[in-house]
């Protein structure tokens, strides 16, 4: 049956669209977008008052299947992602078994297929096992539908590692995703190194530690032309770089997370929560505020949430065992729409951009624009709905969020994927 959307604030960039308006769904598609739509036999669903968007894609999610299904799987966290209203995710490879052959490419896709509550994009690993010896299955996985490669959860230590999986996967065109951590440097840091980390007496975690390898694998990646992405990128030093190379023409984009940009090392000074240890570590105010510069000014490219869920027995562990990480896909929308549309630091147009359109461009997805013959990814959300982060909310089976009680205003409603509601009113479908 056609669906017919009405009266929402569609704003999409790509198309210079910013003004209420209907669109029109038939099948997986849209069919129409325009004023004073009608559509006989459409089911017709009111969006007076929200806003539509193309569907957000969160291109850095844990969804801890296979292998770790204690912490999360691909049925509980798509649906977090659902209710945070992304209509896609990208799934990183520190699964077990490892993401770094076809079969568990494969694995993941039909699991998403039965039980997923959005669309899963599986990155494979660059190295097997994670390991950073040998050279994954990459062609292998492209052919399965890996959209990317990344030892995300660890860093390549050798330079020539990065360099070998750079000069040979990049023949299959798709873009390497770094997480840079140099081991050495950073040992068994706990918290960015500094003031909070030495008054807490916690092992500290060096920007430089990360800033190296951002250096390095700029370096490699000009060295062999291959497509390279920061992950979760947390230090101006580091930012400045990604800034040098885009400025030289090089094809490097990178991601910041929203613990990243709104919360700081300050959080952990008094109260070792452990919901706040993650990787990299949450870093000085300068550098949060160095981060939304660059998310303002085009530097930082998207913001993912690097969505990391673990179990309460292992966040509850004394601070040093505790594992890194903290959940993101429920808590990101509003979090921005809060911190950097409403305080009018940039517009929605700009939120489009960060959270759904560079995504799919550095993922190599076909782009979802609201105009006719696009699929109908879509997300509706309430800019002006006032709520309370509360775990007892969450649709994730983890509750090791870093924003609990934290007051937000912005929300999804709705989400279509390929036409189909997977969020109706706030409710997971
Ligand atoms: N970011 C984290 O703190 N943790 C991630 C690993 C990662 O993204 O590097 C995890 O898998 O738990
Ligand atoms: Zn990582
Ligand atoms: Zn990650």
């Amino acid at each position: 049956m056609a669906l017919l959307l009405k009266n929402a604030h569609v704003v999409d960039p790509a198309v210079d669209l910013d003004g209420v308006m209907d669109v029109l769904v038939e099948g997986d598609v849209i069919a129409a977008v325009g004023e004073g739509l009608a559509c006989e036999g459409a089911e017709v669903i009111d969006l007076t008052g929200k806003y539509l968007v193309p569907g957000l894609v969160d291109m850095h999610v844990h969804l801890r299947e296979p292998g770790f299904e204690a912490k999360g799987d691909i049925e509980s966290e798509t649906a977090a992602a659902a209710k945070g209203g992304f209509t896609g995710v990208c799934s990183m490879p520190n699964t077990n078994p490892v993401t770094d052959n076809g079969v568990v490419v494969e694995y993941i896709k039909s699991v998403a297929a039965a039980k997923g509550h959005c669309r899963v994009y599986p990155a494979g690993a660059m190295t097997k096992g994670l390991k950073g010896e040998i050279i994954a299955e990459m062609g292998d996985m492209v052919e399965h539908g890996a959209v990317a490669f990344t030892d995300d959860g660890r860093g390549i230590q050798g330079a020539g590692m990065v360099r070998r999986a750079m000069d040979y996967g990049q023949m299959f065109g798709k873009t390497f995703m770094s997480h840079c951590q140099d081991d050495d440097l950073v040992g068994d840091g706990q918290i960015n190194e500094g003031a909070v980390s030495t008054r807490l007496g916690l092992l500290g975690w060096p920007a430089e530690g990360e800033e190296l390898q951002i250096a390095r694998d700029i370096t490699i990646a000009e060295l062999t032309g291959a497509k390279l992405h920061i992950q979760h990128i947390s230090t101006a030093k580091g930012l400045d770089m990604v800034r040098a190379a885009k400025a030289k023409g090089l094809p490097v984009t990178c991601e910041a997370t929203p613990h990243h940009l709104f919360l700081t090392e300050d959080a952990i000074d008094g109260t070792y929560n452990t919901c706040f240890k993650v990787n990299p570590p949450l870093r000085t105010a300068a550098d949060a505020e160095a981060l939304i510069a660059g998310v303002v000014d085009g530097s930082v490219d998207a913001i993912a949430t690097d969505h990391a869920p673990h179990s309460d027995w292992e966040k509850s562990r004394e601070f040093e065992l505790a594992p890194f990480g903290m959940t993101g896909l429920e808590t990101a929308l509003g979090l921005v729409i809060t911190n950097l549309v409403k305080t009018g630091k940039m517009s929605f147009g700009r939120m489009v951009e960060l959270m759904a359109i560079a995504p799919r461009k550095i993922l190599g997805l076909d782009q979802v624009t609201i105009a006719e013959g696009s699929v109908a990814d879509l997300t509706v959300f309430d800019a002006d709905a006032a709520w309370t982060v509360s775990e007892d909310d969450f649709a994730s089976h983890a509750k090791n969020s870093g924003f609990k009680g934290v007051e937000l205003t912005g929300r999804a409603t709705d989400v279509f994927v390929g036409g189909k509601r997977t969020l109706a009113n706030g409710v997971v479908c």
